[in-house]
C-alpha cells in the first residue's frame, strides 16, 4: 500500500518523500533522457551576491559524467540571463542552455556558447526600459535591495533588506507591474517582471519536443529529470507526468513528487544517477 501524503486542494503537495533507489535506476533504465535542472538553488547554493554563485563541485563532476551519455541530454533550465548562466555554471560541451524563465536559448559546444539570437519587438524595448526606470525609482535608496536588469526583465533583490524594506520595495515592483500591465513573479527574495511572456513549463516542453523529434520518437516516450528549487520551478513541474522524476530542492509546497533538503543532498542524487547511467 502507498503511504499517505498530505495533498491540498491546489494539487500542491507539503512533503513528497525523498527520492528512491528504484526511482534512479527506473529513470537510468529510459531513452531518451532529459537531464534537466534549475541552476541557483539546485546546483548552486543561493548566495547574497548572485555573480558570486558557482555549482558545487559535486554536482560539476556528476554532470560532466552524465553529459555525453549516448541518448542522454543536459540542460540547464534558468531565470538568469543566458550570459550570466554560462558565464557562472560554465556547463560541459553539448549542454543545453536556458535563461530568462524561457526566453533566451542556446547551446554550449566546444567554440562558447551558440545562442539563438534574442529579439524584442518596439514596444517590448519600450516596456523594457519603462520597466528598469520604475523599478529603479520605486526602490530609491531602500537598504539592501537594489535591481538586477536582464534582456528580457527587471528583478528587484531584498535578500539583504529588512522584513520593513522588503515589504515597501516589493509593494512597489508590484505597483510597477500593475501599472505596465505586466505580471510579477515572485521567488527567493526576488520580484522577477518580463517583457516576455514565457514560463519554464514552455521551455521544457520545447525542450522534450526536440529531443523526441531528434530520436524520432513521440514526446511522451522523453523521460524527464526536473529539479528546481522555486516557485518558478512549479511551471516545469506542472508539464511533467508521473513517469518522469520531478525534485524540489528545499522547503515549500510543490508540485514535484519528490524533495531532497538542499543542493548539497542533490549533488548527492546527481552522482548518484550518474553512477546509474554509466552501470
Ligand atoms: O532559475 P534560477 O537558476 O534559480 O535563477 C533564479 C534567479 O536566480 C538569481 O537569484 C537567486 O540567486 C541569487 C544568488 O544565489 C540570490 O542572491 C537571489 O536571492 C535568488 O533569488 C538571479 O539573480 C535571478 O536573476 C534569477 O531569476
Amino acid at each position: 500500500m502507498s503511504e499517505a501524503r498530505p495533498v491540498t486542494t491546489d494539487g500542491l503537495e507539503e512533503v513528497p518523500p525523498t527520492p528512491t533507489s528504484d526511482d534512479v535506476a527506473q529513470l537510468a533504465g529510459r531513452r531518451p533522457l532529459l537531464v534537466a535542472l534549475d541552476f541557483d538553488g539546485v546546483l548552486a547554493p543561493l548566495v547574497d551576491d548572485p555573480k558570486a554563485s558557482r555549482m558545487l563541485p559535486a554536482s560539476r563532476a556528476a554532470l560532466e559524467r552524465i553529459s555525453g551519455i549516448d541518448g542522454v541530454q543536459v540542460a540547464l533550465v534558468s531565470g538568469r540571463d543566458l550570459g550570466s548562466l554560462a558565464d557562472l555554471a560554465d556547463p560541459p560541451t553539448g549542454t543545453l542552455v536556458v535563461g530568462s524563465h524561457g526566453a533566451e536559448t542556446g547551446e554550449v559546444t566546444a567554440d562558447g556558447v551558440v545562442q539563438v539570437p534574442l529579439d524584442l519587438s518596439p514596444e517590448q524595448e519600450e516596456a523594457h526600459t519603462d520597466l528598469v526606470a520604475g523599478f529603479e525609482a520605486a526602490i530609491g535608496d531602500l537598504r539592501g535591495a537594489w535591481v538586477e536588469t536582464k534582456p528580457t526583465a527587471a528583478v528587484l533583490h531584498t535578500r539583504l533588506a529588512t522584513d520593513e524594506g522588503t515589504t515597501q520595495a516589493t509593494e512597489a515592483a508590484d505597483a510597477v507591474a500593475a501599472r505596465l500591465g505586466l505580471e510579477a513573479m515572485h521567488g527567493h527574495d526576488v520580484v522577477e517582471v518580463a517583457v516576455i511572456e514565457t514560463s519554464k513549463g514552455v521551455a521544457l516542453t520545447r525542450l522534450r519536443a526536440d529531443l523526441a523529434s531528434a530520436h524520432g520518437v513521440d514526446d511522451d516516450t522523453v523521460a524527464v529529470l526536473y529539479a528546481g528549487d522555486d516557485t518558478t520551478d512549479e511551471r516545469a513541474f506542472e508539464v511533467l507526468g508521473a513517469d518522469d522524476l520531478t525534485v524540489k530542492v528545499g522547503p515549500g509546497r510543490t508540485r514535484a513528487r519528490r524533495r531532497v533538503a538542499d543542493p548539497a543532498a542533490f549533488a548527492e542524487l546527481l552522482g548518484s544517477i550518474a553512477t546509474a547511467l554509466d552501470a
